[in-house]
């Protein structure tokens, strides 16, 4: 008896594509995409982790995705101070911090999704811009007093890699002010596109942050926003505190000219973040015992 021989056509090999096609529909998803991201290129790095922008189905925007890995990042992190950090900025919400929007942890990873910042961090920026001129500054500098309050009224107190001289010193300390020497740092880093202190030496260190600070002749800055940063960059007992600042003659200068400027600002929603890393890496421990990773994102004053 004659048999028909099997050709491409034939009902077992349709019967074979279709079920190749299953196998695809069928492909695992990954956890993040079963989330509802889809992940694309990596934007940044940091000591424990990769940052990656992915698109949110959920949110319909894009977000970051902090990938931190389990066998990377030190136990301590892990355990104490990532979770104790999660913890803290889901409670935060302002316009001027980046916004947190979910935690997924699995056996390999921890992913922290939250609002993407367009131009990267105060850091990336400084890097490009090699500093940053005074109406941004002070625009920026604003923010963060108004993200700094809102995190004290919170009971969150934000000690930035850029420890004040109490800090440094070990002695007993008032957070909040050491937050606006911080703060300090970061406006001098803004301005100057460098840092005051030179943090390689501990010892140094120390010795320069009780000294007055010293001002580079260039990039030309303003004799108020010197004389700002020299009163906040002094002892605890003679800082100005957050309502000094917020009056302050430099600060409280109009933004009409930053509004309507064809030159300044490139970026239509330039964002800040990260402020606390400017520098050198420092002391990590010190810095994870308090940091919150406060970011700063600009949502430009209209
Ligand atoms: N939400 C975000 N939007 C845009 N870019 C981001 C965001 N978060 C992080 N990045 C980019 O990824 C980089 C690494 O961020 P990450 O938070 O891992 O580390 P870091 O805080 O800068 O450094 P470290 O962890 O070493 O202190 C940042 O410097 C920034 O360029």
């Amino acid at each position: 008896m004659a048999t028909a021989p099997i050709t491409d056509n034939s009902p077992k090999s349709l019967l074979k594509l279709v079920e190749d096609k299953n196998d695809k529909s069928e492909k695992k998803l990954t956890i993040l995409e079963s989330h509802g991201y889809t992940l694309g290129k990596t934007i940044g790095a940091g000591s424990y982790a990769t940052v990656k922008i992915a698109k949110s189905d959920r949110h319909d925007c894009q977000v970051a995705v902090k990938i931190v890995s389990k066998f990377q990042a030190p136990g301590d992190y892990l355990k104490k101070f990532l979770p104790r950090e999660i913890e803290v900025v889901k409670g935060l919400k302002h316009p001027n911090l980046i916004r947190f929007l979910q935690a997924i942890e699995t056996t390999h990873r921890v992913y922290i999704i939250m609002e993407y910042a367009q131009c990267g961090s105060l850091l990336d920026i400084i890097r490009r811009d090699t500093f940053i001129d005074e109406l941004r500054s002070r625009r920026w500098f604003r923010q963060l007093l108004e993200a700094i309050d809102y995190c004290h009224g919170r009971g969150v107190v934000h000690s930035y890699a850029y420890a004040s001289p109490e800090i440094l010193k070990g002695v007993p300390y008032l957070p909040q002010l050491s937050d606006v020497w911080s703060m300090g740092v970061v406006l001098y880093a803004m301005v100057y596109g460098r840092l005051p202190f030179d943090d390689t030496n501990y010892s140094q260190l120390l010795k320069q942050v009780q000294n007055k600070v010293v001002f580079p002749k260039e990039p030309n800055v303003s004799q108020a926003c010197r004389s700002l940063i020299s009163r906040i960059l002094v002892p605890q007992r003679i800082r100005m505190n957050i309502d000094n600042i917020r009056n302050d003659t430099w600060l409280a200068e109009s933004l009409v000219t930053v509004e309507t400027s064809t030159t300044d600002i490139p970026m239509d929603t330039s964002t800040i973040r990260n402020v606390k890393k400017i520098t050198n890496e420092r002391n990590k421990e010190t810095k994870n015992t308090t940091d919150i990773g406060a970011q700063i994102i600009d949502k430009r004053q209209t």
